[in-house]
């Protein structure tokens, strides 16, 4: 029951407008609000308060908590408006890669408000530079929005996934924290790959889909045929897919509309102990990691102390917030609900995608069921270029791992690249995102080793040696197959240490490990190609490759000539021969002291050999 007076206008108005004074949003502050005795709130502001927690302490004069999520923080906006749990709707967006997913996107966040005109741009939750750059998704974003449908208003919670195979781990991981999906299909294409692996995704976490057809405002748009398609092929009832283009903002209030009356709201368990899933984090050098969570059970309030189950680590909630897109803070949220916890986490270990947040005190008698592992299918070494920053690499990839749950990898030293670390990629594509997140947000220089996994299979005509396997398996296959595989462990094999020997010095990081029978051919081209590599110095430069003390392989690299002869105009043939003899001795001198820059081309070429040759 509110109070009367200015409070009934808010009880007949759940949307109220900018009070004119406004004094500007007061994000997540929970100071206690003053209330006169007489119920007017001391500030204009406060007239946007929707509901006050004990509003039988205001009719006495007293201090008043009132929750940050009741409170508009943004003048032009009403989302962090508490909602009761029936008007929450959670979901998410699939499609295939291309089907306008991000586009759609877009237009939801205009169309609620969410997103002034002046603040929106393309794709505007893709916010890292490269999917901007390259104009793909690689990271889920989470956007809450709020939106009326016949005077009642609806907390809806966005997540946006990416459509490539690479990062389909993302989607699973989203879609764990829906209730409904917004299948995209783009109406010229049809049904594809990416629609039909998500799509199975969603049914396995037993989500309401809402099949959309978009992309009708092209000219070969199909509707009905694909519509068809989808009933045929996944066996989703079409009967009212809505028809829409994201682009043009056709058919976007009926998604919106279909959105509330079509996916259910969350259970309400604000009563349980508390348990969230983390779906997603990163790490920020101030605050340290954040986490992103759905509430499943219970409710969290700012500065309460939390345990993480699966790492037995707990911490105190400093800032809690919702994702609007941008992080608001609040004091309370609850079951239903998604939002991001910052807790002062400085080990990335303690707070990892899959784990299940609870209460320290009242904790939940069991975690939630994680994330399956994603399994690599493409390996390759990443080597810092300067040595001393192999620390700092260890470090960006502990990092950039929690916010990609999906790379995985362990040390490594290479004989030829020095120490770095071994790397599992969901496809090539995530390999060089990696690489480039890498490189970008960490400031490293990397060389990244060609995927190095190499299949043996034996085809029926019986040619064998397949090479870059799981890229052609998807690309023959148009995304559609899939692979399994299981480590088989070590197997012994004749291997020997092949040293290359530059200037009669043995080189380290050239040395390479390789089967006995590859030896010679590995030395050969090894020396061959390090000679076209190596300039040339003022000596002769012997480059040999060697067994033990055994010299296998050898080139010789020539020297630059200078002519000490050109200033010696005529003059006799003794003090030409002079001239030449002392070019020798310095030659001599320079070689036994010379010491010879090996580019880093010829680190990758002995990477690259070993390849092709081997
Ligand atoms: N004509 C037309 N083009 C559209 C429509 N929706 C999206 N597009 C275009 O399709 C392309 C892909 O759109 P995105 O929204 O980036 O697709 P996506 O599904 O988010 O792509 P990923 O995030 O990489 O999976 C862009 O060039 C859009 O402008 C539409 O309704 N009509």
């Amino acid at each position: 029951m509110l109070m009367a007076g200015n409070f009934c206008r808010l009880a007949n108005f759940p949307w109220p407008q900018p009070a004119a004074n406004h004094r500007g949003a007061r994000r997540g502050s929970c100071s206690p609000w003053r209330f006169p005795s007489d119920g007017r709130p001391s500030e204009p502001w406060a007239f946007r308060c929707l509901r006050i927690a004990r509003p039988s302490a205001i009719s006495q004069g007293r201090s008043v908590s009132c929750r940050a999520s009741e409170i508009t923080a943004d003048p032009g906006q009403d989302r962090l408006m508490k909602v009761p749990i029936a008007n929450i709707r959670n979901f998410c967006i699939i499609a295939h890669i291309d089907h306008g997913k991000s586009t759609l996107a877009d237009k939801l966040l205009q169309l609620t408000g969410t997103i002034q005109k002046r603040e929106m741009k393309e794709q505007f939750l893709d916010n890292m530079d490269l999917e901007r750059e390259r104009g793909i998704t690689i990271k889920l974003q989470a956007a809450r929005m709020r939106y009326v449908l016949e005077s009642e208003p609806y907390c809806l919670n966005l997540i946006d996934t990416p459509g490539h195979v690479d990062f389909s781990y993302e989607v699973s991981r989203s879609l764990a924290a829906c209730e409904g999906a917004l299948l995209v299909v783009d109406a010229s294409q049809g049904v594809e790959a990416q629609t039909l692996a998500n799509v199975y995704l969603a049914l396995e976490n037993n989500l309401e889909i809402i099949p959309v057809l978009n992309k009708i405002d092209l000219p070969g748009a199909e509707p009905d045929r694909v519509s068809r398609d989808i009933e045929e092929i996944i066996g989703l009832d079409c009967s009212d897919a809505i028809h829409c283009s994201a682009k043009e903002g056709i058919g976007i209030t009926d998604i919106l509309n279909a959105i509330i009356t079509r996916i259910p709201p969350p259970k309400d368990t604000a009563g349980s102990p508390l348990r969230a899933l983390i779906f997603d984090s990163y790490y920020d050098p101030y605050k340290g990691v954040i986490v992103y969570f759905r509430i499943v059970d219970g409710t969290i309030k700012k500065g309460d102390r939390i345990y993480f189950m699966a790492s037995g680590k707990d911490y105190v909630a400093d800032e809690i917030g919702v994702l609007s897109p941008n992080q608001l803070p609040v004091n309370e949220l609850y079951s239903g609900e998604v939002g991001y916890i910052s807790a002062s986490i400085r080990s990335v270990a303690d707070a990892r995608v899959g784990d299940t947040i609870t209460h320290f005190r009242r904790r939940a008698e069991s975690s939630l069921p994680g994330y399956e592992e994603a399994r690599s299918m493409v390996f390759c070494g990443l080597f810092p270029v300067d040595a001393d920053q192999f620390p700092e690499l260890r470090d960006a990839l502990e990092k950039l791992q929690l916010n990609d749950a999906a790379l995985k990898f362990e040390p490594e030293s290479s004989s030829a690249m020095g120490f770095g670390f071994r790397c599992g990629f969901l496809g090539l594509l995530h390999m060089e995102i990696v690489q480039e997140r890498l490189e970008r947000e960490y400031n490293l220089t990397l060389i990244t080793t060609a995927p190095s996994v190499v299949y043996r299979v034996n085809c029926i005509n019986g040619d064998t040696m397949v090479g870059d396997f799981f890229d052609q398996l998807k690309s023959r296959s148009k995304g559609y197959a899939s692979m399994e595989y299981t480590f088989v462990g070590y197997r012994e094999s004749e291997l020997v240490k092949l040293d290359i020997h530059i200037n009669g010095e043995p080189v380290e990081p050239l040395a390479t490990i390789v089967h006995k029978d590859k030896a010679y051919a590995v030395g050969r081209a090894l020396t061959q190609k390090l000679k076209e590599l190596i300039p040339r110095q003022m000596f002769k430069l012997p480059i040999q490759a060697c067994i033990g003390s055994k010299v296998i392989a050898s080139e010789s690299l020539s020297a630059i000539r200078k002519d000490v002869l050109s200033k010696c105009y005529g003059g006799d043939i003794t003090r030409k021969k002079k001239l030449l003899k002392k070019q020798a001795e310095g030659k001599k001198r320079m070689k036994a002291i010379g010491k010879v820059e090996v580019p880093q081309e010829a680190f990758m070429a002995v990477l690259r050999l070993e390849k092709e040759v081997i």
